[in-house]
C-alpha cells in the first residue's frame, strides 16, 4: 500500500522538507537539528509552533518518545521526531533512567540533579561502582499515525565533581568509556560522534533516510 508520500508502508522515507523536534528541550533540538543538518532536513522546533509538552506517562523511552512525536505530528499536520532519553546509572538500579528530566525539578536544576545522583552513589558505599549508561529513544511520527522508533546507548563511568559546561543535562558527570573527558568537556561534534543521541540517530538514517 502506498501513503500520501507516494511510499511503501513498511519501508516510508522522511522525504527532504520540514520536520518537528517534538521536544521543549533547547539542548536536544539544537543537537537533533545539528545532526540532521546533512540531509536537507528543516528543523521546526515544538516551542515555535506553540505545541504543548505532553505528560510523559509512558513506561519505557520507546514509549514516551512514541507519545511525544504522535502527538506533535497530530498537531502539526508534519512528520515530528521526538527522543526520550536519560541517564541509568548502575549502582542506583537504573535511576534516574526514565526520570531523569524530573529529578531535576520544575526549574530544571541540573546541578542539584547531579549532586542527588552522586549523592545516592556515595550512600550505596565505597565499592559502589560508577558505571551509568545513557539511553535515547527517537521516534519519528506521521500525522496519519504511522510511527516507528530506535533505540541508542552510550556506556561510561559517572565523575565528580562535574566538568565541563558544554551539553547539557547530566553531561558534567558523564565521561564516555574509551575517553577521559566528559561530555560536558567534548567538543558537540566529539559528542555526536559517539553520543546515545548519534547511535539512534545513526538507524534513523539507516532506516528512513
Ligand atoms: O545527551 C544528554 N546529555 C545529558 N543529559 C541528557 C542527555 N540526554 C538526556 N539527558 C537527560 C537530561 C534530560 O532532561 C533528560 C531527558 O528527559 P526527557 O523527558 O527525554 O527530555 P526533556 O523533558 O528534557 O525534554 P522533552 O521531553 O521535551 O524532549 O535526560
Ligand atoms: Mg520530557
Amino acid at each position: 500500500m502506498s501513503d500520501e508520500y507516494g511510499q511503501e508502508q513498511a519501508i516510508r522515507k522522511l522525504k527532504p522538507g520540514k520536520l518537528v523536534i517534538a521536544s521543549h528541550n533547547a539542548g536536544k533540538v539544537r543537537e537533533i537539528a545539528a545532526l540532521l543538518g546533512p540531509y536537507g532536513i528543516e528543523p521546526i522546533s515544538a516551542a515555535s509552533l506553540d505545541l504543548p509538552e505532553p505528560e510523559e506517562t509512558g513506561t519505557t523511552f520507546i514509549a514516551n518518545a512514541e507519545l511525544k512525536a504522535m502527538q506533535a505530528a497530530d498537531l502539526s499536520g508534519l512528520p515530528a521526531l521526538a527522543d526520550d532519553s536519560g541517564l541509568c546509572v548502575e549502582a542506583l538500579n537504573g535511576d534516574p533512567g526514565l526520570f531523569s528530566a524530573r529529578w531535576a525539578g520544575p526549574d530544571k536544576d541540573f546541578g542539584m540533579a547531579m549532586q542527588k545522583v552522586w549523592d545516592g552513589v556515595q550512600a550505596k558505599g565505597p565499592d559502589a561502582g560508577h558505571g551509568a549508561h545513557f539511553i535515547c529513544a527517537l521516534s519519528l511520527a506521521w500525522p496519519d499515525g504511522h510511527v516507528e522508533a530506535f533505540e541508542g546507548r552510550v556506556d561510561g563511568l559517572l565523575v565528580w565533581p562535574p566538568r565541563g559546561a558544554n551539553g547539557f543535562g547530566y553531561d558534567a558527570m558523564f565521561q564516555p568509556l574509551g575517553h577521559d573527558i566528559s561530555f560536558g568537556e567534548m567538543d558537540p561534534d566529539a559528542k555526536h560522534a559517539m553520543s546515545h543521541r548519534a547511535d539512534a540517530f545513526a538507524q534513523l538514517v539507516k532506516a528512513v533516510i
